[in-house]
């Protein structure tokens, strides 16, 4: 009961309707107000304070530190003007539904000596490929009509193919095109420079995609809430900019995409609003994360490569239906909390995280950037990584590395103050794995689990409690209290009680065995003992 009163308490603090906040099962801490259901939001605090329900001290905390609540429209996103502007840029519409036939190229440098000085040198080409059908077949209804490897001299190539190359390819696509339908190409390379497109798109005629436009169209599809979507719009403003800078004034012209003034202005004034409200947005985010402080909550956050199994994890964990597990790149965009309970019934919260990719242009991600810092704020981080997956040790150290990144980034910059909550290494899918792969094999530390098959999940579950009590200074202990007296409702509302058991020497007093923090167990002594 204890435990469900805290929930509603800590639910009660956040910007939910209230028939959200009244499931102690799941919240998203992403609805913000002066986003989207600002409306939701203030009935919510009407009806509160009307039902005289309220936390008074708590809701007159929020309403002075954000000052009165303005009603903000999110229908600026939706511009025809500026989707003729990214359109023109990123060879992107919102009409996702549409059915698309895609040749996949993955372009790779030939000598494995030159590779050496690309940033994914560990990275096998046809690992590549394979993320990039993945990367097509998280949108639906497109599929690969074809998917190969061409082997460069580089990549800078302004026509990126040599000219025996691109016949090749020309034959291949009119095949393609009577055989499949084919209707697009996508190049599975970062960013490609506006010439190289245009110019491929001339010689195919067919649209080119990029890796970052592709994966816009991914988030563009999976971002739901206020926050993700104003993200990923912010997201596509650099790409359509280097696009423009890219493009010679003559070419433009000719192909009908240069930025005229007003064009530019439609982007300039846009990416004003998107800040504004993203500003916005994570004052709000700053503001909730000194709440799960007073709170006292622990949170353990869940962080890995995309599609590795963190939403699963967390639903194995905290057995949570509403949860959606999908082999989907980028399924997760939100950053949501979730509620689960550890072995000694102390309860904590598990964040779910938007996925890393590797070879992703800088910017593209940058406006995620903010919600992966609440993680570095956890008092315990899970990295759970997918070890049946061929590039597995390419993908713990990206995450690894862009984990330290982060931290340095919240510390300000300071790397003597950059410090990561200790992290908990998770191997995942083992039910695919006949065989510990070498590379894997050394690290004894390691969970290795099935968040499918629910195995090796006891051991992970003990294992974070101990960090938790570790990093958060809890401790256990065994109190006799009076049975049935105040001491006891105390404990139960405000620590974890693990058991209870009869005192055999004095029928009157019961043994309670909790985990507690210093400060909780201070506030008990105030209370009681004087
Ligand atoms: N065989 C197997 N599949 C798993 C396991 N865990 C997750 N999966 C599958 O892997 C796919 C991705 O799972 P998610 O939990 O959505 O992965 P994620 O890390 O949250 O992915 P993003 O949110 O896209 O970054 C789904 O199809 C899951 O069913 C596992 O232990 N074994
Ligand atoms: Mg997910």
């Amino acid at each position: 009961m204890s435990s469900l009163r805290a929930w509603m308490r800590l639910a009660r603090s956040l910007p939910l309707p209230r028939t959200m906040a009244a499931m102690p099962c799941r919240f998203k801490y992403t609805q913000h107000q002066g986003v989207k259901g600002i409306r939701n939001r203030k009935s919510f605090y009407e009806a509160q304070m009307q039902a005289g329900q309220g936390d008074e001290e708590e809701g007159d905390m929020e309403q002075k530190e954000q000052g009165s609540p303005e009603l903000t429209d999110m229908r600026f996103l939706d511009d025809r003007a500026y989707d003729e502007v990214a359109g023109g840029a990123m060879r992107i519409t919102r009409d996702t539904a549409s059915s698309q036939q895609v040749l996949i190229l993955q372009p790779y440098v030939k000598w494995a000596a030159k590779r050496q000085n690309s940033p994914n040198s560990d990275v096998r080409p046809e690992d590549q490929l394979a993320e990039a059908s993945a990367l097509v077949h998280s949108l639906p209804n497109w599929q690969v009509a074809k998917a190969l490897k061409v082997p460069l001299e580089s990549l800078e190539k302004k026509t990126l193919f040599g000219s025996g190359k691109l016949m090749e390819l020309k034959a291949l696509v009119a095949d393609l095109r009577q055989e499949r339908h084919l209707t697009c190409l996508f190049v599975s390379k970062g960013t490609l420079s506006f010439a190289q497109k245009r110019f491929l798109e001339a010689e195919f005629r067919l649209p080119v995609m990029d890796r970052y436009s592709v994966v816009i169209q991914i988030l563009r599809l999976h971002a739901t809430s206020a926050e993700a979507r104003l993200q990923v719009a912010m997201a596509e403003l650099p790409y359509i900019w280097a696009q423009a800078k890219d493009a010679s004034v003559t070419q433009t012209r000719r192909q009908g995409y240069a930025l005229t003034d007003l064009q530019k202005e439609i982007l300039r004034t846009r990416e004003r609003k998107l800040r504004a409200e993203l500003d916005r947005v994570r004052r709000q985010r700053q503001l909730l994360r000194q709440k799960r402080k007073q709170q006292n909550y622990p949170i353990v956050a869940v962080v890995g490569y995309t599609n590795a199994g963190k939403t699963s994890l967390i639903k194995a964990l905290t057995v949570e239906d509403a949860l959606q597990p999908r082999n989907q790149l980028f399924a997760t965009l939100d950053v949501t909390a979730h509620a689960g309970c550890l072995p000694c019934n102390l309860e904590v919260i598990y964040m779910d995280t938007v996925g890393f990719m590797s070879d992703l242009p800088t910017g593209l991600f940058e406006c995620f950037v903010a919600t992966l810092e609440d993680a570095m704020l956890a008092d315990v981080i899970v990295h759970v990584q997918d070890l049946s997956h061929p590039c597995h040790a390419a993908q713990r150290s990206h995450v690894e590395a862009t984990l330290r990144s982060l931290a340095f980034n919240v510390a300000g910059g300071d790397s003597t103050a950059s410090q990561l909550p200790p992290i908990i290494d998770v191997y995942n899918k083992c039910d695919l794995v006949s065989s510990i792969p070498e590379a894997a094999s050394d690290a004894a530390a390691v969970h290795r689990i099935s968040a499918r098959s629910q195995t090796g999940l006891e051991h992970l579950l003990e294992d974070i409690e101990q960090q938790i009590l570790t990093s958060t200074g809890r401790r256990k202990l065994q109190m006799r209290v009076p049975n049935g007296g105040p001491e006891m409702a105390w404990l139960y509302k405000n620590a974890a009680v693990v058991e209870t058991i009869a005192d055999e020497e004095n029928p009157e007093r019961l043994m309670m065995h909790v985990v507690i923090s210093q400060r909780t167990l201070d506030q008990f002594k105030r209370e009681f003992l004087r």
